[in-house]
Parts: structure tokens; C-alpha cells; sequence
């Protein structure tokens, strides 16, 4: 379970520049439960992610992973709990090492005492079999550098990577978003397929409101960093990208239209 009471993050408190990115957030998620995230551009979704992951100190308020207090634990302290996968394909992986020293750092990850396991004929057996479920053909490289995969390759290893870490929460910051739309929707079946498996509890940031609503059982939408809505159960299960911009605009009020692009688009 992620819970986050009442959180606040300031940027560069008290200059000119000072941003509020988060502005009393109050979100619950039992274990098991996966979340749709959307906003438009500088609505704070990345803020909260990453300062749910410990990248970011939070201003004000707490957070706790089940029931255990983690506001104050930095991020390596959070890295058992948690597996990220990023827009980026070259975040979170190092670009330098082989596919398998990459797979043996993650496989390492939370357990006591190492940072990465020994690379032995069991461990590249495991990975192998994770790999082939890719059908990139990647079970064959095992010792080609991370760097030299593409983007979509790339992407695929992190996810199967996240799989391997003992983690119960998996955050996606739109992790699909650079990649052409057939590997897009073959990282999306992956990253299904490994949330059912692990069961894990998880948070996806995406911009497009179709794959808000087709993946997970949750959507959330951010807005200069508060949550203006939390749709759920049957009700999100009767909504279209249509219905989501209309609630967009009775939780504002205000006559403010969503100007961004890419989320009206619903891609
Ligand atoms: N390190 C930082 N220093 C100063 N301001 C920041 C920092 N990180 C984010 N911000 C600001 O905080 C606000 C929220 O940013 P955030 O990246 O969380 O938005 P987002 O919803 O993820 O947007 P996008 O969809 O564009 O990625 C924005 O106004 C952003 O410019």
C-alpha cells in the first residue's frame, strides 16, 4: 500500500522562481491496486512519483509504504520497495554494461549486503527465459552492451528488469512514450503481464487519457499539483476520453479548457 497524506513539495522556496508542484495531495493505494495518472504539462505528476520514490523531499506531509513510515528515508533507503521504468529508455539502465550485468545489478537490488549478483550459468538461465518472452531475440545477447539496443529494446530489459527486484510497488513515468506505437503497445503488454504476475501495486503516468482508461482500474488526474478527480470501479469503466476532459472541466469550474494537445488527442 502507498499512502500520501497531505503532501506538499516547493521548489526553490522563497525566490522569484518558487514553484508549488504539489499542493496537499491525499492518495491511497492498497496493495495490488494499479493507477492511471494524468495531468497536463506541469500538473506535478513526475513531482509525485518521484517523491513518492524519495528523488524529491517532500515540504509538508508524509508518506508511508504499508505501515511504515518512509518520508524521511531517502531514496536508496525506498529501493527494495520500489521499481521505476521512465520515459527515457537510457534512464535506469547503465548504457555502458552487458544486458546481463544490467539483469544481475536489478536481480541484486534489496537483497542484503551485495549490489549485484555474481553472474552464473542458473542466473543466466533466468534471464534467458525472462528475455525470450520479449521475442526480440534479446536471450541472444546477453553480452551485447545496453547502449548499443534501441530505444523499444532497451525499454523491454527495464521492464523485465523491474520483474526481477524483489519490489512490491512499480512506478511508470511514461514509459512509452518515446517509442513508435507497435513497440509501445508491446511494452504495455509486458508491463501488464508482469504487474499480474508480481501483483504489484502500481503507478502509471501517462498523457495519453485512452491508455489512462485502458489499463489498471484507477485513473487519477492531477492539476497544479492537486488531484481533481479519482474515478474508479464501474463508473471508470463506463468513461470515454470524452467524459474525462467534461469532468476535467466541472472540477474546475471555471470555464479553464485543458490545452494540451497530447492528452486531448487521447492517444
Ligand atoms: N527541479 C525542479 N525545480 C524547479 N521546478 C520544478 C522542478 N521540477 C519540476 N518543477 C516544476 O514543477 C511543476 C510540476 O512539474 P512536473 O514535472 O511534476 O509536471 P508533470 O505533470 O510531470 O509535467 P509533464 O507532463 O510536462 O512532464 C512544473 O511547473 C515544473 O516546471
Amino acid at each position: 500500500m502507498i499512502r500520501c497524506e497531505n503532501l506538499h513539495v516547493t521548489f526553490n522556496h522563497g525566490l522569484p522562481t518558487e514553484k508549488l508542484a504539489l499542493r496537499g495531495v491525499d492518495l491511497t493505494i492498497p496493495s495490488g491496486e494499479f493507477v492511471t495518472v494524468i495531468g497536463s504539462n506541469g500538473a506535478g505528476k513526475s513531482t509525485l512519483l518521484n517523491t513518492i520514490a524519495g528523488d524529491i523531499e517532500s515540504t509538508r506531509g508524509k508518506i508511508w509504504f504499508s505501515d511504515r513510515d518512509v518520508t524521511s528515508i531517502p531514496a536508496t533507503g525506498r529501493t527494495k520497495d520500489i521499481a521505476r521504468v521512465f520515459q527515457d529508455p537510457l534512464a535506469g539502465t547503465c548504457g555502458n554494461l552487458t544486458v546481463e550485468e544490467n539483469m544481475s545489478l536489478a536481480y541484486g537490488r534489496g537483497k542484503r549486503g551485495t549490489l549485484s549478483f555474481a553472474l552464473n550459468d542458473n542466473l543466466r538461465a533466468i534471464f534467458k527465459e525472462q528475455l525470450s518472452r520479449l521475442n526480440l531475440g534479446l536471450e541472444d545477447r546477453l553480452g551485447a552492451e545496453m547502449g548499443l539496443l534501441s530505444g523499444g529494446q532497451r525499454q523491454s530489459v527495464s521492464l523485465l528488469m523491474s520483474a526481477l527486484q524483489p519490489s512490491s510497488i512499480l512506478l511508470l513515468d511514461e514509459h512509452t512514450a518515446a517509442l513508435d506505437p507497435k513497440t509501445a503497445a508491446l511494452i504495455m503488454d509486458i508491463s501488464s503481464q508482469i504487474i499480474k504476475e508480481k501483483q504489484l501495486t502500481v503507478m502509471m503516468v501517462t498523457h495519453s487519457m485512452r491508455q489512462a482508461l485502458d489499463h489498471g482500474s484507477r485513473t487519477i488526474m492531477l492539476h497544479e499539483g492537486k488531484i481533481i478527480f479519482d474515478l474508479a470501479g464501474d463508473k471508470r469503466a463506463g468513461y470515454e476520453v470524452k467524459d474525462l476532459l467534461q469532468l476535467f472541466a466541472q472540477a474546475r469550474n471555471d470555464g479553464e479548457e485543458l490545452d494540451d494537445d497530447k492528452l486531448l488527442l487521447g492517444e
